[in-house]
């Protein structure tokens, strides 16, 4: 069983070995969080160069065949190159290790897998269905992303404000005034703000 958890990734030493679509995939989803990325492949696909161009000293690109010197001291290793060989070693790598890893092709040998996601700021919205259907898992999220398209950061952040006041001076009926909030577009949520500032 996988149990969801959010992760600090600041200053670890992730490493993602393969440089196709799905180590892309990997790479550009730990890059998104602050993570700094080693990916190591045989060869990259151009897409991985544009990585490079706007995350700069947070990409290391390596150039070679996977080798166990890589993951050492890793905190998350990603296996995702073509062959099924080689994942297959990365697991007993990483396994040997004490390394967490995700094995692209392989759910058994994975230690930890990627779900789905959204990502508003301080709103995540991660979907997985235990690894039985990605292509669900990717649906939902498209799905999601549609009906909460109204919700950004700046939305987050003045919900935070909203609540710190309703939290100080209006206690007895949070709930009513929470649910009312919720119910509010952007602008009249910016209105009740003002309302309840006094301004
Ligand atoms: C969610 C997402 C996140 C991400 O990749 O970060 C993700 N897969 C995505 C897409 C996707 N993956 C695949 C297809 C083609 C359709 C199909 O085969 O179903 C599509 C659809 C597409 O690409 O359109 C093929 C596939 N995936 C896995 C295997 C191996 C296996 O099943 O053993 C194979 C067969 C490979 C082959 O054929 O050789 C395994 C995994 N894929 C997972 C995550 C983990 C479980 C997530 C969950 O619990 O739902 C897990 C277990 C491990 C992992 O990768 O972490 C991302 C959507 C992102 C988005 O856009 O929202
Ligand atoms: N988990 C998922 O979401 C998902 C989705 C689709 C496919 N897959 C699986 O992911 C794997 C990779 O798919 P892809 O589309 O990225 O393939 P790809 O062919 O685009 O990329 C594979 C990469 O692995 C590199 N590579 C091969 N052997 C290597 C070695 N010994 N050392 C270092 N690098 C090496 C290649 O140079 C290439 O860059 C496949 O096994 C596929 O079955 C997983």
């Amino acid at each position: 069983m996988f149990y969801p958890i959010m992760l600090d990734i600041e200053d670890k030493k992730i490493v993602v070995i393969g440089g196709g679509n799905v180590g892309y995939r990997k790479a550009k989803n730990f890059l998104e969080f602050e993570g700094k990325v080693m990916v190591v492949s045989t060869d990259f696909s151009a897409k991985f160069y544009e990585l490079k161009d706007k995350y700069g000293q947070n990409i290391i690109l390596i150039e070679d065949n996977y080798k166990k010197e890589y993951i050492s001291n890793g905190f998350l290793v990603v296996a995702a190159t073509s062959s099924e060989h080689i994942n297959r070693q990365i697991a007993i790598d990483c396994n040997d290790e004490g390394i967490l890893c995700n094995i692209v092709d392989s759910l058994e040998s994975s230690k930890f897998i990627c779900p789905s996601f959204i990502n508003k700021g301080d709103l995540v919205l991660s979907i997985s269905t235990m690894g039985k259907c990605p292509f669900l898992s990717k649906r939902i999220r498209l799905d999601l992303e549609k009906k909460y398209s109204n919700i950004n950061s700046e939305y987050i952040n003045l919900l935070g404000e909203i609540r710190n006041i309703i939290i100080s001076d209006y206690s007895y009926k949070k709930e009513e005034l929470l649910d009312r909030c919720l119910k509010l577009s952007n602008e009249e949520l910016e209105d009740f703000y003002k309302q309840l500032k006094g301004e």
